[in-house]
């Protein structure tokens, strides 16, 4: 791995008597699309609210070695729902994401309409998010995460609220969009097929609270690949699809 953006290490964290974080360790290099996957309740989303600074750990830190200069690093985070502000149009949604850091001359309004325009939604600049399709909603709120020029992106199973089609294609669209912006990604799922087809690297959270395993490699050219990859039947075959509650 190159520079380290972020570094887990040793963390610990638990609800009432129940560890979901029990000593993870786990680094994301710059420019990696790390996709952390697992079943319900393994700690997927905790890890992400943890990387967030949404959640403090009960033991144990995370380091940000490369942004040492800054008071705190820039995250943009994109959850399950778009989350926009209904009576904001498109574009001030986005705009959202930039404001807090304008002060920092480091956003201006063309930065806004060059985003629009990157993600599809120019035409949609002026309207509210209620005309939005699911797809394109959710295409704003990884725009306004974008805007914020974040050292990492997390992304808590964006893509699980929509319908096959849409999923599909936004998966594509992010494929994309991520190497053209050479962003560095976490996004947390569920679904082992859009592990596969996004992720460089794979983390397998299995209940046990760390790290079970990890894949590296380059995602397949085509979903039709998915199926015969080596890796689909030993990620599937360590795959617990239940996590008791309070069972550890
Ligand atoms: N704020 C909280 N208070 C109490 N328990 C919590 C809280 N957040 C998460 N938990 C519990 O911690 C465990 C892990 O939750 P988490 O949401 O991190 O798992 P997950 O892998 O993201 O699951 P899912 O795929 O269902 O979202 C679960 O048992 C959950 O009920």
């Amino acid at each position: 791995m190159g520079t380290v953006e972020v570094r887990v290490s040793a963390a610990r964290k638990s609800y009432g008597n129940t560890p979901v974080l029990d000593g993870l360790d786990l680094e994301v290099g710059r420019g990696e699309f790390l996709v952390v996957v697992g079943p319900s309740g393994s700690g997927k989303s905790t890890l992400l609210r943890v990387l967030a600074g949404l959640e403090h750990l009960d033991a144990g830190e995370v380091a940000w070695p490369a942004s040492e200069n800054e008071d705190r690093p820039a995250i943009g985070v994109v959850f399950q729902q778009p989350l926009l502000m209904p009576w904001l149009t498109v574009r001030e949604n986005v705009a959202l994401g930039g404001r807090y850091r304008a002060n920092h001359g480091r956003f201006a309004r063309s930065d806004v309409d060059d985003l629009l325009e990157r993600f599809g939604l120019a035409e949609l600049a002026d309207a509210r998010p209620a005309r939005l399709s699911g797809g394109q909603a959710q295409r704003a709120a990884v725009a306004r995460a974008v805007a914020v020029r974040p050292r990492l992106l997390l992304l808590d199973e964006p893509f699980s609220a929509l319908d096959p089609a849409t999923r599909h294609a936004l998966q594509d669209w992010l494929r994309e969009l991520v190497a053209q912006l050479e962003l560095t990604v976490v996004l947390v799922t569920h679904d082992v097929d859009e592990a596969l087809y996004l992720g460089h690297r794979i983390a397998l959270l299995d209940g046990s609270g760390t790290v079970a395993a990890e894949w590296t490699g380059t995602p397949p050219q085509d979903r039709s690949e998915l199926q015969a990859l080596p890796t689909r039947a030993e990620l599937l075959a360590r795959y617990r699809t239940d996590v008791p509650q309070g069972a550890r």
